[in-house]
């Protein structure tokens, strides 16, 4: 396909800090392979954000980089913060004040999760069976608005609380988007994930708002499971799941757990998705910064480049981002004992979608 005839395709990328920048190259990388005839052509624009950037000029996420940022047809993100034992960083502010409230200003309410264990790839169960589910996290309340404080702070009578919040609105649209994807898959089940026994309010919207949607999709079979015995069959009988509806902590939760028995963290992407489409959507790796490995080539760029593919789906390229996920697929599947760098895995997934 000719040049002029893609379509151009407006990238915000934000690398990050520690093996953010490293594994963000090779998802760009990936992405200009599979689309170096077309149908899309990325125009990337790079925006130098999180904790690095926070000790260097003291922004966090400026109000006009915000205003530049909805600009983008979408935003690929790596992964922000600093090592956990870091001193000059006040713990979570760029979690909060510049990840966080890119999703919630951005209205990112779902949080998309895929885990699949691929063929050839070693995960710790030993008989994990077929694993391949998703995870629609909500991605814009719970107890991660800040909605908190503390009394008497520092002293022995200090009271500090974080209070979850969820509107019938949020609650609603995020559960209808899991019955929908629900429903279009070949398996039909949705389970609702929470904690209704003690978390009586919150759990008692979830669960009468998961009941009245349920009413609008007959097919699809339905299931509860408070998050504590959601973490027990995640490890001893996880391809019982197909989709898996939850809060925004919760989420995040059984996603790093989700990805652990999938073949690790490495392999697992996401999409924080504006399904009304009011701002772009942004696609990261579940990961963190991973200051423990940054700057030595040992990450793993394999979720970075599944959320490219990720992303290629929301705008409509299913065919290239199939073709990331089956030169993904081919990868995983002849790695065992061999080590590579993270360009060397980037390098190879390139080579086999261009
Ligand atoms: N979306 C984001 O930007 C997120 C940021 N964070 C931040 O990242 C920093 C580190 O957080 P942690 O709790 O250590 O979580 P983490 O996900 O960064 O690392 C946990 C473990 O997984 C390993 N790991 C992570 N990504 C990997 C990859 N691609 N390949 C191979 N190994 C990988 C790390 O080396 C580490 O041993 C903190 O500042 C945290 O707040 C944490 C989670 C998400
Ligand atoms: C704000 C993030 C650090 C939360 C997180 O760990 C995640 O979204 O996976
Ligand atoms: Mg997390």
């Amino acid at each position: 396909m000719s040049e002029e005839a893609s379509k151009v395709i407006s990238l915000a990328v934000i690398p990050g800090d520690g093996i953010g920048p490293e594994v963000t190259a090779e998802a760009v990388k990936v992405l200009k392979a599979v689309t170096q005839d077309g149908p899309a052509r990325f125009e990337l624009t790079e925006y130098q954000l999180g904790a690095e950037h926070w000790l260097r000029t003291g922004e966090t996420l400026p109000d006009e980089t915000l205003e530049a940022l909805k600009g983008h047809d979408a935003i690929l993100f790596g992964a922000v913060g600093a090592a956990p034992g870091d001193t000059q960083m006040p713990s979570g502010l760029i979690e909060r004040e510049m990840l966080l409230k890119l999703r919630f200003s951005l209205d990112h309410f779902v949080n998309l999760r895929p885990s699949k264990l691929y063929p050839g790839v070693a995960s710790p169960l030993a008989n994990p069976g077929d694993i391949d589910f998703i995870v629609v996290r909500e991605g814009t309340e719970g107890p991660y608005v800040g909605n908190g404080g503390s009394l008497r702070t520092g002293t022995e009578h200090e009271i500090a609380t974080e209070v979850s919040l969820n509107t019938a609105h949020g609650v609603e649209r995020v559960v209808r988007d899991a019955f929908r994807r629900a429903s279009e898959r070949p398996r039909k089940k949705l389970t609702l994930v929470h904690k209704h026994n003690v978390l009586v309010y919150a759990g008692s919207l979830w669960k009468r708002t998961f009941e009245s949607v349920a009413a609008d999709f007959p097919d699809v079979e339905t299931d509860y499971l408070h998050v504590d015995a959601a973490t027990i069959f995640l490890t001893t009988n996880p391809s019982r799941f197909d989709v898996i509806v939850t809060d925004n902590l919760f989420g995040d939760i059984i996603t790093d757990l989700a990805a652990a028995v999938t073949g690790g963290i490495g392999l697992a992407a996401s999409g924080n998705i504006n399904m009304e489409g009011t701002f772009p959507s942004m696609f990261e790796p579940v990961h963190g910064s991973a200051p423990d490995i940054a700057g030595q080539q040992k990450a793993d760029p394999t979720a970075a480049i599944l959320s490219a593919a990720l992303m290629l789906h929301h705008l409509g390229f299913d065919a290239e981002a199939e073709r990331v996920e089956q030169a993904v697929e081919s990868d995983v599947a002849s790695r065992a004992g061999n080590t590579r760098t993270t360009a060397e895995i980037g390098d190879a997934i390139a080579a086999a979608v261009s």
